[in-house]
């Protein structure tokens, strides 16, 4: 988190993109604040306590005082805020995780003034049924357009679980470029569902996104030569390969 501030204040902006930042406490709000040019933040809980003091060094009920206290500071200064839940299905440290945690983290996130929560199954070990009992238990207190789902393809689940997500009502799936990402303190867990895995399941099903799967694999291209990676999701890497061919 040290080094958000340069990364902040250099990199080019393009009008109609949001660019939130993570914000885990005061200390995070106060250099978002600094830099005058943050919109919008992302607020992170978690719904184990193991999890949530190695990712942030609070137990879950001391990170969501902290959290609810930035939200409340940020919406006065006119920044929206995006919550998070990590680890709704499983956790690394405490193995199973209790669905109604997962609802009372969304449901104070949301009654603090987050416009949208997102449920992170950040190990990826979430199938259809884990997260349909968890989704269950979440919609009950949570309408379905104020979250969104986050999912990591650890374990091949991610497109399944977008699935049975769209079929109870939520709209709003996470996803990145090639598939980058991951928490650190999420051992073994792979990064972000692809956005291109997604989009290309997504159209093949229907669903219109406004989103160019095209240059979305040329975004991963280019990524990759900047970074001198060769990280590449299915579709990417298929859509490539027949342009190449
Ligand atoms: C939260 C802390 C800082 C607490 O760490 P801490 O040690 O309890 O913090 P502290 O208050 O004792 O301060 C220690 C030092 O950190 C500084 N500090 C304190 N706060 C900040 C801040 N916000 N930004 C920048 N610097 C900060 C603070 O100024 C001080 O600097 P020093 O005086 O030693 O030079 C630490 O635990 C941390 O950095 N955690 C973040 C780890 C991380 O990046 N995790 C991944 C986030 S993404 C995620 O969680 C998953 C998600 C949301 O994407 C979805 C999913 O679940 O998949």
């Amino acid at each position: 988190m040290a080094d958000h501030n340069e990364i902040v204040k250099k990199h080019k902006k393009f009008n109609g993109v949001s660019y939130p930042v993570l914000v885990p406490n005061a200390a995070g709000l106060k250099n978002a604040l600094a830099t005058g040019v943050v919109e919008e933040i992302a607020v992170f809980g978690a719904a184990s306590d193991a999890f949530s003091l190695k990712n942030v060094n609070s137990n879950v009920e001391d990170s969501l005082k902290k959290l609810l206290e930035v939200t409340k500071i940020a919406l006065e200064n006119n920044i929206r805020v995006r919550g998070y839940v990590s680890v709704v299905v499983g956790c690394h440290y405490q193995g199973e995780v209790k669905p109604e945690v997962v609802a009372k983290v969304a449901e104070k996130l949301l009654e603090a003034g987050c416009y949208e929560v997102s449920l992170g199954d950040t190990i990826g070990v979430g199938t259809v049924k884990t997260v349909s009992r968890m989704l269950d238990t979440v919609l009950k207190s949570v309408p379905a357009d104020k979250l969104a789902v986050h999912f990591h393809d650890t374990y091949g689940q991610a497109l399944a679980n977008v699935l049975v997500s769209i079929e109870k009502g939520i709209r709003a799936a996470d996803s990145s470029v090639a598939g980058l990402g991951g928490c650190p303190y999420a051992k073994g867990a792979t990064g972000n569902l692809a956005t291109e895995d997604l989009l290309y399941f997504l159209k093949g099903n229907g669903f219109e996104t406004g989103v160019d799967l095209d240059k979305v694999v040329e975004t991963a291209k280019w990524f990759n030569s900047a970074a001198g990676y060769d990280k590449w999701s299915r579709v990417g890497a298929a859509i490539s390969a027949k342009k190449g061919a």
